[in-house]
């Protein structure tokens, strides 16, 4: 992140060295290179590569974090469970963002405050697996671990790790950002556009309801025009991207010094979060992220209790920076109501002000009789229903939402409106891990949240 025309202040050696104290550290959910010489050249390219976001942005997006965390702002975060290299076309892109910034006009309809839209996006290519090898009839082979490791194919030579694939999966992430960035800057993201990105979407009623509130944003902004307003401001979004930092050979190189401060930012995404299954307080993920200036999120599952809580803020937001640190609830629709309150009644009493956001499908996981990974729309939004009596109990900000979704017509998850069923799954199941809401659901869900907002 050098540049000649800015002051190019230098870390000091112990700030440098810290970001390898993690090698040190307990660590899971990595690969297992079959080459450690090929790892580390592909770790080296990946050192010399420019960043992909800017420290500045990364501190905007802190900055507008701390507002959520205050109650004046609200976050939706979504996007697939398992972004991959051949999914990142043109068209599936742009449906992804044409689903969120849908959903975040509903939003911010709704709840009269900003939407802070950020995508599970140009990054998130790495999966921690519940098991280290898959078996099929009388083959076992390793587990797929995301396009950035291996690949999903059920052979030997797929499935192992191939140190190459860091490097397609930056360059992967490169051209999904940039074209984010065209969609989110080059006009087509303009709020005079809100019809626009319902077209191309089939008829349903989520797209109905959602044509009549454009509609009335369409009277209002001409209302508003006519009266004089100017809406230059309105042509651009401000779109962040995030995913699990998981892969240490791929987030390790994309850390850099920032030449204005000296101090180290992950420019592989705006915002990283560490997983329910590497979040251990003395291993290396916490380590590592403790060390980066980004804002960070920890995923929170149903058996987390007070003391890690209170120790993860310890370790990751000693400061008490306002936006450092979102806890990402994750507990289970028939959970939440009782797992989330005693850690939100905790934190309150504390010093610590960190945002709190649900993500309502981790929890909710289950294996349909013909044996497709799925999620009850039902239990998604339920849980999100919790979420929200949660807060209001314990009168803290339910700040946000982080979905795994696409703007596909997918048949991953059951019910929503199409009510699809177990049978309806065959149909178009894409995702390599983890099933996603698709359109439609997306969008019924945003204005289900967006009626919990109102409450609130
Ligand atoms: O996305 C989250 C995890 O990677 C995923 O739920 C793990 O799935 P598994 O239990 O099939 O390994
Ligand atoms: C792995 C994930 O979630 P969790 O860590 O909550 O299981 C994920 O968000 O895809
Ligand atoms: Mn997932």
């Amino acid at each position: 992140m050098a540049s000649q025309i800015e002051p190019n202040i230098v870390a000091d050696k112990s700030v440098i060295e810290g970001l390898d104290y993690w090698r040190t550290l307990p660590i899971k959910q990595q690969p297992q290179w079959p080459n450690a010489e090929a790892v580390k050249s592909a770790s080296e390219r990946l050192a010399s590569y420019p960043p992909l976001v800017f420290a500045g942005e990364v501190d905007t997006l802190r900055d507008r974090l701390a507002q959520a965390a205050q109650g004046k702002a609200f976050l939706l975060q979504g996007g697939d469970c398992a972004e991959t290299f051949a999914g990142a076309t043109a068209d599936k892109i742009r449906n992804r963002i044409k689903t969120v910034l849908q959903m975040a006009v509903v939003l911010t309809y709704a709840a009269e405050m900003p939407v802070i839209k950020m995508g599970r996006m140009a990054g998130q290519f790495a999966k921690p697996r519940s098991s280290d090898t898959e078996t099929r009839g009388d083959i076992t082979l390793p587990a797929y671990r995301g396009d950035i490791v291996n690949g999903y194919d059920f052979t030997p030579e797929s499935r192992e790790a191939n140190p190459e694939r860091l490097v397609q999966g930056y360059n992967t992430a490169v051209s999904t950002l940039n074209l984010i960035r065209a969609f989110t800057t080059g006009g087509f993201a303009d709020l005079r556009e809100v019809h626009r990105w319902n077209q191309g979407f089939a008829k349903n009623p989520a797209n109905a309801q959602y044509e009549a509130l454009a509609n009335e944003i369409d009277r209002a902004i001409k209302f508003m025009a006519a009266c004089g307003a100017d809406f230059d401001a309105l042509k651009t979004t401000e779109f962040f991207v995030s995913h699990e930092a998981l892969l240490m050979d791929y987030e390790r190189p994309m850390t850099r010094i920032d030449s204005r401060t000296g101090t180290p930012y992950n420019t592989s995404a705006h915002f990283v979060w560490i997983g329910e299954r590497t979040r251990e307080l003395d291993g290396a993920h916490v380590d590592f992220l403790s060390r980066v200036r980004n804002p960070i999120g920890v995923k929170l599952g149903p058996t987390t209790d007070v003391d890690t809580v209170k120790q993860l803020i310890e370790k990751l937001d000693p400061n008490r920076e306002p936006g450092r640190l979102t806890f990402i609830t994750r507990m289970g629709a028939g959970k939440i109501r009782e797992a989330l309150p005693p850690l939100l009644e905790a934190v309150k009493a504390s010093d610590a002000n960190p945002l709190w956001i649900t993500d309502p499908m981790h929890g909710n996981g289950i294996t349909t009789p013909n044996g497709y990974k799925s999620r009850r729309f039902d239990d998604v939004v339920d849980e999100v229903k919790g979420f929200f009596e949660a807060h209001r109990a314990v009168g803290t900000f339910p700040g946000g939402v982080h979905v795994e979704l696409t703007g596909d017509d997918v048949t991953e998850c059951l019910g929503g409106s199409e009510q699809i069923d177990e049978n309806d799954l065959a149909t178009r199941y894409e995702s390599l891990c983890d099933p996603r809401l698709n359109h439609m659901q997306s969008l019924e869900l945003s204005f289900l949240i967006a009626e919990e907002l109102k409450k609130s």
